[in-house]
C-alpha cells in the first residue's frame, strides 16, 4: 500500500507549492474546489478575451479571478434581482415572484445535471505545454469537465472511477479516435493506433513476442565484460556529415572536458563541434577511424550500455547521445546536454550495432521536425536501414537486444515472474521462438503466416516508436528529478553498490533494486508518459449522471490522475517511499504500484485491454539504465543553463534540454557489501534529509524546489531550475 492522502477533498490536502512548482501558482489557492456537477450551463472562456494578445497569464488571472468557480444557473441569476423585488410587491408582483422561483429551482436543477463546460480560444493553451493548463481546469472543474473550441470539444477525465471506466469496465465502448486518425500515416494499423477486429489479432499476435520467454532465449549468452567508464559523446544525427573538418579550438574545448553545446545551438559549426567530439573521444582511445566508421558503431563497446538520444521533438533533436565504453582514458569529468534517452544495450558480438546507430540516426531525422512530418520521413529511410543490417531490421526493437545482452537471465524473481505479458501465456508458440534470432521481429514473422509486409511494418514501428520515445522521457525525467534529490541519487548508489557492485544487473537483480525502482516508480508518477490517454466514445456512457454522448473526444488526464490532491499526499513531491509501508523508514516492501494496486488513480503504463505491451519490459529497462548510470557518475543540472522547461510531443519532451554536469564517480570504497542492508534514504522530515529539502518539506512546499531555497547550500549543489510554464 502507498501512502495514500487521507483527505476529503482537494482544497484541503494540497499546499500550493512555494516556488516555481507547476501546480503552484493559482488554483491552489482557492476553495472550494468546484467540482463535477457544478453547473456552468453557458460555459466561460478560458481562451483570450477580446483584445487580449496573452495567453497563459490569461488563463491564470481568470482562474484567480474566481470566474471559474462560478456556478448555478445563468437564468436563474439573471431573473433573480427581478424575483426578489417582485417579491415585495403586494399580489401579482408575490405571485409572479414564486413563479419566478419555481422556475429558477428547475433551471438550476437543469444545470446540475450539465457537465461543466471551459470554453475559448485554443491559441491560450496552445504557448504551453497542454497538460498543465487541463490541471489548473481540473482543480476549478473538477473531474470531469467540457472543454470548447468553437465547436470542437473534448471530455477532460481526471478521476479514478471514470478512467477506469473508460479503461476497463466500459473498454469496448470506447476506440482511439483522434489518436488513430493522428497516427495512421506512421502506424497505419499498429496496435496502439488500432481498433476492433485488427487490434485484437494483432494484439493476440504481438503480446507473445515480448514474452518472458522470447527473452529468456534470447539470455544466457555470455555477458560482456563491464567496463569502468563510459564516456559519453555526441554525434551529428546527419547520415553523412558533409563537412568533418575540425578546428584546433573544437579538440582543445573537448579535451578540457568543456561543453561545446552552446556553439552548437548557434549555426552553422553545429556539425563540426559534435563530430569534434567524436574525434576527441577517438583521440583519447588512440584510435584513427574514419568518419564512415564513427557513424557506424567502430566504437566497439565493450559495455551492454549504451545509451542513444532519443525522439525528441524539439529543435534540439538533432543530436544524438550515445553512451559507449571508452575505456580508462576518457575524461574524468565533462559537461554535457542530455535531452532525452532510450537505451540500447548490445549484444557480446556488437553486430547490431552499426545497424541500431543508423536506426537512431533515422529516427532522429525521421522525428526531428516534429511527429508528422518527421516520422514520413523516417519511413522513407527504412529500406535503408535494412540494406546495412543486412536485409534484415533486426535492431528495429532495440529493447529486447537490451534484455537479451545483459544478462543469463535465469533466476526467477519479481520481474521475472511478470516479465512481459503472462495474460496470453497459453497462446505461446514455443515453435516460433528462435536461438539463432531470438528477436520481436523474428517471433512476429514466424508466428504470422497471414501477416501482410505493411502490418509487420506498422507493428513494427509501432513497438519502436513506442518502447523507444517513452523509455526515454522516463530516464530523462527521472535524471531531472534525482539532481534536485541527491539523497535519493546517493540512496540508488548505496544500492546499486551494494547489490551490484561493477557488474551488469540481470533481471534476477531486479526485486534487489527496489529503491531504484521505486524512483523510477515515482518518476512516472509526476511525468507520466504519455501525460494524457486519448479516446473516442462510440457509444453513449455515462459518469456521475453527467452524459457523454457517442462521437465525444475524450481526454484522460493522467497527469491530473498522478497529481491529484484527492488520491496523494503531497502530490507534487518526489517521494519515493510513498511506495512503501507507511512508515518514516524502512524497506519498500510494498508491491510494484500499478494501475491495479492503485486502483486506476496510477496509470504510467495505461491500463484495461489496451494497456502497455512492454510495461515489465520497459521497467526492467529503465532500472538497467538507470543504476549503471548512478553507480558510475554524478548528475548535477547545469544552473547556466536555461530551465529545463516542459513541452507537449507524444511524451513530455524537455524545451531547452536537460543540461547536466556530469562527473566520473570516485568507485574506491564503493564495493558489495556482503550484509546488504537497504539504503538509508532520509525520507521526508527525517534526520537524514538534506536541510532544505526538510525546510521545504516542512514549509508544506514542494520538496522538488527544495534545492532552489536560500538554504540550499547542501549537498545539492545545483539550484534548482524547475520546469518552467
Ligand atoms: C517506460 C516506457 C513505456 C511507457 C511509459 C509506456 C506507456 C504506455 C501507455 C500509457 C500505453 C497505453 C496507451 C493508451 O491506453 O492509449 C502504452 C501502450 C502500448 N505500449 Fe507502451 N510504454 C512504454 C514502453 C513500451 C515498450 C518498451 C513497448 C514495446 C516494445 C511498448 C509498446 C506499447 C504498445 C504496442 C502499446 C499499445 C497496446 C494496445 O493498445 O493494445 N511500450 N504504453
Amino acid at each position: 500500500m502507498n501512502q495514500r492522502a487521507q483527505v476529503g477533498g482537494l482544497a484541503s490536502s494540497h499546499r500550493p507549492c512555494a516556488l516555481r512548482c507547476p501546480m503552484g501558482r493559482t488554483a491552489l489557492r482557492r476553495s472550494p474546489i468546484v467540482h463535477a456537477g457544478a453547473p456552468k450551463e453557458d460555459g466561460q472562456f478560458f481562451g483570450l478575451t477580446p483584445g487580449s494578445t496573452t495567453r497563459g497569464q490569461d488563463l491564470d488571472a481568470r482562474i484567480e479571478s474566481g470566474e471559474f468557480s462560478d456556478t448555478g444557473s445563468t437564468k436563474e441569476k439573471i431573473t433573480r434581482p427581478l424575483r426578489q423585488a417582485l417579491a415585495k410587491e403586494p399580489l401579482v408582483g408575490r405571485f409572479i415572484a414564486r413563479a419566478l422561483a419555481d422556475l429558477g429551482r428547475r433551471w438550476r436543477a437543469e444545470a446540475a445535471k450539465r457537465m461543466p463546460e471551459a470554453r475559448g480560444d485554443i491559441r491560450e493553451i496552445v504557448g504551453q505545454p497542454v497538460f498543465v493548463p487541463l490541471y489548473k481546469l481540473f482543480l476549478m472543474y473538477g473531474k470531469i469537465f467540457r472543454l470548447s473550441f468553437g465547436p470542437k470539444s473534448f471530455v477532460v477525465i481526471s478521476d479514478p472511477a471514470f478512467a477506469k471506466q473508460i479503461l476497463l469496465t466500459n473498454a469496448e465502448r470506447y476506440s482511439k479516435g483522434l489518436l488513430s486518425e493522428i497516427l495512421d500515416f506512421v502506424m497505419g494499423t499498429g496496435l496502439i493506433p488500432a481498433d476492433g477486429e485488427i487490434w485484437k489479432a494483432r494484439r493476440r499476435a504481438v503480446v507473445p513476442a515480448l514474452h518472458r520467454k522470447v527473452a529468456n532465449e534470447a539470455l544466457g549468452k555470455p555477458s560482456p565484460a563491464i567496463p569502468s567508464t563510459v564516456a559519453l559523446y555526441w554525434l551529428p544525427y546527419s547520415d553523412a556529415p558533409a563537412n568533418l573538418a575540425l578546428t584546433s579550438q573544437d579538440l582543445a574545448t573537448v579535451s578540457r572536458g568543456r561543453s561545446v553545446l552552446k556553439e552548437l545551438h548557434q549555426g552553422s559549426g553545429a556539425t563540426e563541434v559534435a563530430v569534434s567530439f567524436a574525434d576527441a573521444a577517438n583521440a583519447t582511445l588512440g584510435a584513427s577511424q574514419s568518419s564512415a566508421e564513427r557513424l557506424t558503431g567502430t566504437f566497439r563497446p565493450t559495455t551492454p550500455l549504451s545509451v542513444f538520444g532519443s525522439l525528441n521533438l524539439t529543435s534540439r533533436a538533432r543530436w544524438v547521445l550515445r553512451v559507449a565504453d571508452l575505456g580508462e582514458n576518457w575524461q574524468d569529468s565533462r559537461q554535457i546536454t542530455l535531452e532525452s534517452w532510450t537505451l540500447v544495450l548490445c549484444p557480446p558480438d556488437n553486430a547490431t550495432l552499426p545497424a541500431m546507430l543508423e536506426l537512431n540516426l533515422a529516427q532522429q531525422a525521421a522525428l526531428g521536425s516534429g511527429p508528422l512530418k518527421g516520422a514520413q520521413r523516417g519511413l522513407a529511410s527504412a529500406p535503408r536501414l535494412q540494406a546495412l543490417s543486412g536485409g534484415a531490421m533486426l535492431p528495429a526493437v532495440p529493447t529486447l537486444v537490451t534484455v537479451a545482452s545483459t544478462t543469463t537471465f535465469r533466476t526467477q524473481s519479481e520481474l521475472a515472474d511478470q516479465t512481459v505479458v503472462e495474460e496470453e501465456d497459453e497462446e505461446f508458440g514455443e515453435e516460433f521462438l528462435s536461438a539463432r534470432d531470438p528477436s520481436i521481429l523474428h517471433f512476429l514473422v514466424a508466428s504470422g503466416d497471414e501477416i501482410s509486409s505493411k502490418q509487420l511494418r506498422d507493428d513494427l514501428m509501432t513497438m519502436l516508436i513506442a518502447g523507444h520515445e517513452t523509455t526515454a522521457a522516463v530516464l530523462t525525467w527521472t535524471l531531472y528529478t534525482l539532481a534536485q534529490h541527491p539523497e535519493a541519487a546517493e540512496a540508488i548508489r548505496q544500492e546499486v553498490d551494494a547489490v551490484l557492485g561493477d557488474r551488469a544487473p540481470t533481471v534476477a537483480d531486479f526485486g534487489s533494486l527496489r529503491f531504484t525502482t521505486r524512483v523510477i516508480n515515482e518518476s512516472m508518477r509526476l511525468y507520466p508518459q504519455p501525460p494524457v490517454l486519448i479516446r473516442r466514445a462510440l457509444q453513449e456512457d455515462s459518469f456521475d449522471g453527467f452524459v457523454v454522448p457517442a462521437g465525444s473526444d475524450i481526454f484522460i488526464s493522467v497527469w491530473n490522475l498522478h497529481r491529484n490532491p484527492a488520491s496523494w499526499d503531497q502530490p507534487d513531491a518526489f517521494k519515493p517511499e510513498r511506495w512503501g509501508r507507511a512508515r518514516a523508514f524502512g524497506p519498500l516492501d510494498g508491491p510494484m504500484p500499478n494501475e491495479v494496486t492503485e486502483n486506476f488513480a496510477y496509470l504510467p503504463f495505461g491500463g484495461g485491454r489496451r494497456k502497455c505491451i512492454g510495461d515489465q519490459f520497459a521497467l526492467f529497462e529503465s532500472v538497467v539504465a538507470l543504476s549503471m548510470l548512478m553507480r558510475r557518475y554524478t548528475f548535477e543540472l547545469d544552473t547556466t543553463k536555461p530551465p529545463v522547461g516542459m513541452t507537449t510531443g507524444a511524451t513530455i519532451h524537455t524545451t531547452a534540454g536537460l543540461h547536466m554536469l556530469v562527473k566520473k564517480r570516485d568507485l574506491s570504497g564503493a564495493s558489495p557489501s556482503a550484509a546488504y542492508d537497504a539504503p538509508q534514504y532520509a525520507f521526508a522530515g527525517s534526520p537524514g534529509m538534506p536541510a532544505a529539502a526538510a525546510a521545504a518539506a516542512a514549509a508544506g512546499g514542494c520538496p522538488m524546489h527544495a534545492a532552489a531555497a536560500p538554504a540550499a547550500a547542501s549537498s545539492a549543489a545545483a539550484p534548482e531550475p524547475s520546469p518552467a510554464f
